[in-house]
């Protein structure tokens, strides 16, 4: 089984406007509210693709609510542990350009951390576990590693999507698979990207300090895959760009859906590409169909 676990889940209230005047009273032209949270997306986007998976994390109050009425709607299961405190509400700002503002989520007690923990003792050689998006503030920076570190003894494949120190600390701890997008690269290495050659280096790079396969997205422009041994690169599919929230998750999604149904790395790279392009492409998260659709134009090159 794949578990998802979003420690700072979110629903994301996306407002679109013609033209945003910071200071002045806007009228949306459009809102949509759905389930966020990097962990959360990737439960939506695995279900849609038929991979049974369960969402683990942190939820509360009615945004928490909102969020296990809509994944019970998807059929997701979920076995959450209750916080007190509202679930966070990220703003997701369009006017042609995508401004985010993310709130803060609520403090986490040590009794729920525990109550989570023996969540992560309890899975078992075969199961997966995603560990995706940022840690609140109330837990300790390296609550991920200690995760990773119960999860890992009992021969757990761990994923990993997240970013800036917490990832720099997972990654020597040999996490099954990563993806940070090109930004995020960069900044773990503290430089930055002039051409393709310089990415390589750096996602070659993380494969040394330990992890076993990466992904790193870089929007339109593509991805590169690195593993001990190959380097792959596929073009992003050509389109319209709806939404860029969450098309970074569905890559992980497409990724472990065609890994764990038998297909090769090579196959799992080009799906990871087309359902990440396939949500992007879409107002809301990827639909199956999309992915199917996309996936023949992503052309595979080794490098
Ligand atoms: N302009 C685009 N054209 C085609 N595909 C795109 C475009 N932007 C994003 N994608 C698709 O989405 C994938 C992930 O994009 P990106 O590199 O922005 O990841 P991310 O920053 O992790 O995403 P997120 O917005 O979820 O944080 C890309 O590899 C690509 O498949
Ligand atoms: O604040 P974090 O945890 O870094 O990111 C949270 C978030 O921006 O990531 C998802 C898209 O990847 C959204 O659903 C959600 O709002």
């Amino acid at each position: 089984m794949i578990y998802t676990c979003t420690l700072n889940p979110s629903v994301d209230y996306i407002v679109q406007v013609d033209e945003l005047r910071i200071g002045e009273l806007n009228r949306a032209m459009k809102t949509a509210t759905f389930p966020g949270g990097k962990g959360i997306n990737v439960s939506r986007v695995l279900k849609r693709l038929n991979v049974d998976n369960t969402a683990l994390g942190f939820i509360g109050g009615f945004t928490g609510a909102f969020i296990e009425q809509q994944l019970r709607q998807e059929h997701i299961q979920f076995d959450f542990v209750k916080v007190p405190g509202d679930t966070r509400i990220n703003i997701k700002l369009k006017d042609g350009k995508e401004t985010e503002i993310n709130g803060q989520g609520p403090a986490i007690l040590p009794e729920h951390e525990e109550a989570l923990m023996q969540k992560i003792s309890a899975l078992s050689e075969d199961d997966i576990l995603v560990l995706a998006g940022s840690i609140p503030s109330s837990l300790s920076a390296d609550v991920y590693h200690r995760m990773m570190d119960k999860a890992k003894k009992a021969n757990v494949k761990v994923v990993v999507d997240t970013s800036g120190p917490a990832l720099k600390r997972l990654i020597t701890n040999q996490p099954f698979f990563v993806k940070p997008n090109h930004k995020e690269l960069s900044e773990l290495f503290d430089t930055s990207f002039y051409s393709k050659e310089d990415v390589i280096v750096c996602g070659r790079r993380l494969i040394e300090l330990g992890a076993e396969n990466v992904i790193v997205s870089m929007a339109g422009n593509g991805a590169f895959f690195f593993n001990k041994e190959m380097t792959l690169f596929a073009e992003a599919p050509k389109g319209t760009v709806k939404n860029s929230v969450g098309a970074g998750d569905s890559m992980v999604a497409g990724f472990l859906a065609a890994y764990t149904s038998g297909k090769s790395l090579e196959t799992a790279f080009a799906y990871s590409v087309a359902t990440g392009s396939a949500t992007a492409f879409s107002e809301d998260l990827c639909t199956k169909e999309k992915v199917e659709q996309l996936v023949s134009e992503v052309k595979v090159t080794h490098l």
